[in-house]
C-alpha cells in the first residue's frame, strides 16, 4: 500500500494517487473507466493499492478497504471487513484478490496476527503466530514481513513457484511481491535487495522480450523502495533517488527515466510508476501502454499518525500536506551519497541527508559544472580573477562569434527558402471587439482556429488546478478566457510516450470535429499542437453534464432536471447522434455515448460531445467495421464488445441505456442496488408493464404517464442484444420528439412534431448532406429535406413542435415500428427484415470496407 497504485489488465491502465493536497482523495487517470468513472470523490484514503481492473483504497475514517473498478472477484462499491468492526493496517491487490492486514490485536493475542483476504480463492481469515510488520500481494499469492525477527513467509496458490523457497537467514526491511516473485531490501546498512520466485514467462505471453534476464539478478546498489511488476522490479536507488530496473524487458517498451529522482514508486504487470522528488510531484510512468507524464501532483508518501522512525524523515513542503493534526509523512532517509560527492549534513527529523561535490575529484561533466558555478559565486579573491578571467573572456568571445555565424546562416537560409514565397492571409475575420465572426462559408465547413500554447496557458491561468472543470480517462478539461473573453473549455491531453501516435490521433480529432457542425453537437473553436502538448478549445458548456446533473449529490439540482427538460435533453442528443450517423459525411459512429458525453449550455440546450472515440466510416463500404471494443461500461454493446462488430447500432444501444439513466436516475452500473446493471434491471421491468417501478423517484411522475412510457419502449429497442433489431437514430429521434409533444401537452398522433430544423439556443447551420445521404433520405422520407437549413434561436431551452422534421421522417417510420409490433414479425417472417421496416445498419449506411483506411481515435 503506498500514495500511489496502478491498475493493469485487459481493461487498461490505470494510475491512481493521493491528491498532494491533504484531502485524502484519490485522482485517477487511465484507460479503463470503469475505474476513473468509478473513483469515489468524497472517500478520503490512507492509502491505495491496484489489481488486475480495480483499485482499493483504505477508508481513513473506518481503516477498512473499499475498492472501485471491474472484478467480479471482490466486491466493489462497498467497505470491506470480515468480522465485526475490523480494521486494518494495511492492505495489498494481487490480480484477483485483495488482503487486508488487521490492527494488531490485543491481549492474550497480541502475538498473533490476522490477515483478511477477498477473492480469487482466498476468501478467508488467516491467522498467523508472530507479529506481522506488513504484507504484499503477488498475482495469486501472498507474503508476510514478520515485525520482530524480520523474515517472510508466503502463501497462496503459486507455492510451487519457488515464492515460499525464501532465502534463509535473510532478514529483510521492507518486502514487494511482482507477479510470481518476491523481492526484499535488506536489512542493515547495505540495504541491498534480494529477490526469489519464479521468473519463467508463460508460452500464451503476448509481449516479445528483449532481454530475458532473470528477476533474480538483482543490482547491487542499495535500495530505499522496491516493488515488483509481472516479470520485472523496480527500486529506488539509495545514494541519489534514481530508479533502477531488472528481470524481463519487454521489447520497445519506455525506459526508466535516468535523469530524474524519486520518492516513492508503484508497479503495475508492465509498467512503473513514481513520484518526481521535486516541488511539482508529478508522477512519472514507464514500460508499456502508459502515458509517460499526467497531470496531478499526488502525496510522496502516507500521511501516518505516528512520529517518522529513525531512519526517516518527516517531509514538509507546501505543495503536499498532511492535514490531520500529529500526523506526518515519513519518508526514508538517503544512505550514502552519489559518486563524486560527499556527506555534507545527517539525515535528520525533517530533512534528508545533503550531499555536496567534491570538487577535487570531478570527472563528470555535472560535477565539473557544478563546481565552477560554486568557483564563481564562492570565491572572491583577486587569484581567481588573474587566473580564470583571461580563459572566462576566451570563452565568452568565441561564444559571441559563434551564435553570430549561426544567427547569420539561419537568416540567409531561410530567406532563401522563402524567396518565392507570397504572404497570404486566411480569411479569418475579426469583429472590433477581437471575436472570431466567421462568414458564412467558413460556418458550412468549420475551421478550427489554431492557438499557441502561451495563449492557452494565460487563458487558463497557467493550467491551474483551480481551473479544471472535469477530467476524462486520457485528458484535463480546463476553463478559460480568450484574448477577446469568451470563454472556452480546453481540453489538455495527457502527454503520451508515443507522441507520433498521438499526434496522428490528436490531427484525426481534429479533422473529424472541424467537419461536423450541428446545434447539437460541441462546437470545437480550436487547437494548439507545440512539442508534446496537444490541446483542444471547445464551446463552453455553462451546465457541465448530464451525469453531473442527473447524479448529484444535491437533490434540489436533480429536481430542476424535471421530465420536460430531460426529454428534451434526450430528443437534442438523439438528434446529434442521428446527425452523425446520418448527416456526417462519412457517417460518424460516436461509440461513447455515455451520460458524461451529453454537455448542457447556459441555456439547457444538449451537445454530443467527446469524440475521442469516433470511428470514420468509409462512404463505400461493405462489412460491419471489425475494430477492438472500446467505450464505457454499462453503455457498450454487447454485439460490440463479443463479436467486434460495430455499426451505428452500437451508439444506438449506449443512447437506449442512456435513455434508461434519464428516466431512471440511476446509474449505467451501480453497485448500490441488487440488479446492478440498468438495462437488466430495467428492461424486465418495461416488458412487464411496469413503467412506474422505473422512473426516477425524486421527481413525481407527469400526469400523463404515456410520454414516458413511450419513451420506455424506446429504450428497451434500443438495447437490444442484436443490434439488428433495435431501430435507427432517425427513428428514436422522431419517436422521442412525439413523446415530448405529448408530455407538454401536444396531440398524441402519427403527426410530425419536433423538428431538428428548430432548436433552440443555438444558430449554427447543419452541414451540406453529402449526395449520397440526400439520396438515402429522399428514399425514406419523400425528398423534402432541405439540404442546408438554419436552426433558428428561440428564447427558452423548450424545442417546438414543427411539422418539417417529422414530414422528412415519416415514411421512415411508423409508430408501430417503436412499439414492435412490425419488429417483431419481421424479425420472426424474415431474418433480413426487408421492405419499409427497420433495416439493419449495414443496409441502411453501407458499412465499411476492409480495404479502406480506418482512423481509429483514443480521446488523443
Ligand atoms: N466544453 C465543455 N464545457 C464544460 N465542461 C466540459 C466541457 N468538456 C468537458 N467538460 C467537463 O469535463 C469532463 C471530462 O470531459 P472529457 O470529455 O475529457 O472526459 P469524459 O468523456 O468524461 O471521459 P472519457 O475521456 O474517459 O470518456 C466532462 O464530463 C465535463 O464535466
Amino acid at each position: 500500500m503506498s500514495s500511489i497504485a496502478i491498475s493493469y489488465g485487459e481493461n487498461g491502465t490505470v494510475f491512481c494517487g493521493l491528491k498532494s493536497d491533504g484531502s485524502h482523495l484519490a485522482d485517477c487517470f487511465g484507460s479503463n473507466p470503469a475505474i476513473t468513472h468509478a473513483t469515489p470523490n468524497h472517500l478520503p484514503f490512507i492509502g491505495l493499492t491496484g489489481g488486475n481492473g480495480f483499485i482499493c483504497g483504505l477508508k481513513m475514517d473506518s481503516n477498512q478497504p473499499f475498492c472501485w473498478g471491474s472484478t467480479g472477484l471482490v466486491q466493489m462499491g462497498v467497505p470491506l471487513q470480515m468480522g465485526k468492526n475490523s480494521e486494518y493496517l494495511e492492505i495489498t491487490a494481487g490480480d484477483n484478490h485483495l488482503c487486508g492486514l488487521r490492527k494488531p490485536l490485543m491481549g492474550m493475542f497480541r502475538n498473533t496476527s490476522l490477515v483478511d483476504c477477498w477473492g480469487y480463492n482466498m476468501t478467508k481469515s488467516y491467522n498467523f503466530d508472530g507479529q506481522l510488520q506488513s504484507i504484499t500481494a503477488g498475482s495469486v499469492f501472498n507474503c508476510g514481513l514478520f515485525a520482530q525477527n524480520r523474515s517472510v513467509f508466503c502463501w497462496g496458490d503459486e507455492l510451487s513457484s519457488n515464492v515460499n523457497v525464501i532465502p534463509k537467514e535473510m532478514r529483510f526491511s521492507k518486502i514487494a511481491a511482482g507477479g510470481y516473485h518476491v523481492c526484499g531490501i535488506l536489512e542493515g546498512v547495505n540495504s541491498k535487495v534480494k529477490c526469489w520466485g519464479n521468473n519463467l514467462i508463460p508460452e500464451e505471453e503476448n509481449f516479445l522480450y528483449s532481454g530475458l534476464l532473470s528477476v533474480d539478478l538483482t543490482p547491487e546498489d542499495p535500495m530505499i523502495s522496491v516493488v515488483g511488476g509481472k516479470f520485472h522490479a523496480c527500486g529506488i536507488k539509495s545514494n541519489d533517488r534514481r530508479v533502477i530496473c531488472w528481470g524481463q524487458k519487454i521489447e520497445k517498451s519506455t525506459p526508466p527515466p535516468n535523469e530524474v529522482k524519486l520518492y516513492e514508486i508503484a508497479g503495475g504487470d508492465y509498467f512503473t510508476c513514481g513520484v518526481l522528488a521535486e516541488a511539482s510531484l508529478l508522477p512519472v510512468c514507464w514500460g508499456i501502454s502508459f502515458p509517460s507524464a499526467l497531470p496531478l501532483a499526488v502525496s510522496p508518501g502516507l500521511c501516518k499518525s505516528i512520529p517518522c522512525s529513525v531512519d526517516s524523515y518527516e517531509f514538509t513542503n507546501e505543495t503536499a500536506t498532511c492535514k490531520i493534526p500529529g500526523a506526518h509523512i515519513c519518508l526514508p532517509c538517503s544512505k550514502g551519497c552519489p559518486i563524486e560527492m560527499y556527506k555534507v549534513d545527517d539525515c535528520s527529523s525533517t530533512s534528508d541527508r545533503k550531499c555536496d561535490y567534491n570538487c577535487s575529484s570531478c570527472s563528470s561533466s555535472e560535477c565539473i559544472s557544478n563546481c565552477s558555478n560554486a568557483a564563481i559565486s564562492g570565491i572572491k579573491n583577486g587569484n581567481f580573477w588573474k587566473l580564470q578571467l583571461p580563459v572566462i573572456i576566451a570563452e565568452a568571445s568565441f561564444a559571441v562569434l559563434l551564435i553570430s555565424i549561426v544567427s547569420l546562416t539561419s537568416v540567409m537560409y531561410v530567406k532563401y527558402k522563402l524567396r518565392n514565397c507570397k504572404c497570404t492571409f486566411s480569411a479569418k475575420k475579426y469583429s472590433g471587439n477581437g471575436k472570431i465572426r466567421p462568414d458564412l462559408d467558413e460556418l458550412k465547413v468549420r475551421r478550427a482556429q489554431m492557438f499557441t500554447y502561451k495563449e492557452l496557458e494565460r487563458a487558463t491561468d497557467g493550467f491551474k488546478e483551480e481551473s479544471i472543470i472535469g477530467k476524462g480517462s486520457f485528458s484535463c478539461v480546463f476553463k478559460g478566457v480568450l484574448k477577446d473573453s469568451t470563454i472556452v473549455a480546453v481540453k489538455r491531453a495527457i502527454v503520451s510516450p508515443d507522441l507520433k501516435k498521438n499526434s496522428k490521433e490528436f490531427r484525426t480529432e481534429l479533422d473529424l470535429l472541424s467537419r461536423l457542425n450541428h446545434a447539437h453537437l460541441l462546437g470545437l473553436l480550436g487547437y494548439c499542437e507545440e512539442n508534446e502538448e496537444r490541446l483542444l478549445v471547445y464551446e463552453f458548456m455553462a451546465n457541465g453534464s448530464l451525469h453531473e446533473q442527473l447524479h448529484s449529490t444535491n437533490n434540489e439540482l436533480k429536481r430542476e432536471l424535471d421530465w420536460v427538460r430531460r426529454v428534451t435533453i434526450a430528443v437534442q442528443a438523439a438528434r446529434g447522434i442521428e446527425y452523425l450517423h446520418g448527416y456526417a459525411c462519412p457517417p460518424v459512429i460516436h461509440r461513447d455515448i455515455k451520460s458524461s458525453n451529453i454537455l448542457i449550455d447556459e441555456e439547457h440546450n444538449a451537445r454530443v460531445a467527446d469524440f475521442g472515440l469516433s470511428l470514420l466510416g468509409p462512404a463505400n463500404s461493405s462489412s460491419p467495421l471489425a475494430e477492438l471494443p472500446a467505450g464505457t461500461l454499462g453503455y457498450l454493446d454487447p454485439e460490440y464488445y463479443r463479436l467486434h462488430y460495430l455499426t451505428t447500432k452500437s451508439d444506438v444501444y449506449s443512447f437506449g441505456v442512456l435513455l434508461l439513466e434519464i428516466l431512471s436516475g440511476r446509474k449505467a452500473i451501480d453497485m448500490k442496488f441488487d440488479e446492478g446493471n440498468i438495462v437488466e434491471w430495467g428492461v424486465p421491468l418495461i416488458k412487464a408493464g411496469d413503467i412506474e417501478a422505473i422512473l426516477d423517484p425524486i421527481l413525481r411522475p407527469p400526469e400523463n404517464i404515456e410520454s414516458l412510457k413511450r419513451i420506455a419502449n424506446v429504450a428497451s429497442k434500443c438495447v437490444r442484444m442484436r443490434g439488428k433489431e433495435r431501430p435507427s437514430m432517425d427513428k428514436v429521434t422522431t419517436a422521442l420528439e412525439r413523446a415530448l409533444a405529448i408530455l407538454m401537452g401536444g396531440p398524441c398522433n402519427e403527426q410530425p412534431i419536433l423538428p431538428s430544423e428548430v432548436v433552440l439556443g443555438s444558430s449554427r447551420m447543419h452541414k451540406k448532406s453529402s449526395q449520397r445521404y440526400g439520396n438515402r433520405t429522399s428514399d425514406m422520407d419523400g425528398g423534402d429535406l432541405e439540404d442546408q437549413r438554419i436552426e433558428i434561436r428561440a428564447p427558452s431551452w423548450i424545442t417546438f413542435p414543427s411539422v418539417a422534421s417529422s414530414q422528412r421522417r415519416k415514411s421512415s417510420i411508423s409508430e408501430s415500428d417503436l412499439d414492435g409490433k412490425n419488429l417483431e414479425m419481421r424479425s420472426a417472417g424474415n431474418g433480413n427484415g426487408g421492405g419499409d421496416g427497420l433495416r439493419s445498419l449495414v443496409e441502411e449506411i453501407g458499412p465499411a470496407s476492409p480495404q479502406e483506411h480506418l482512423y481509429l481515435q483514443h480521446n488523443f
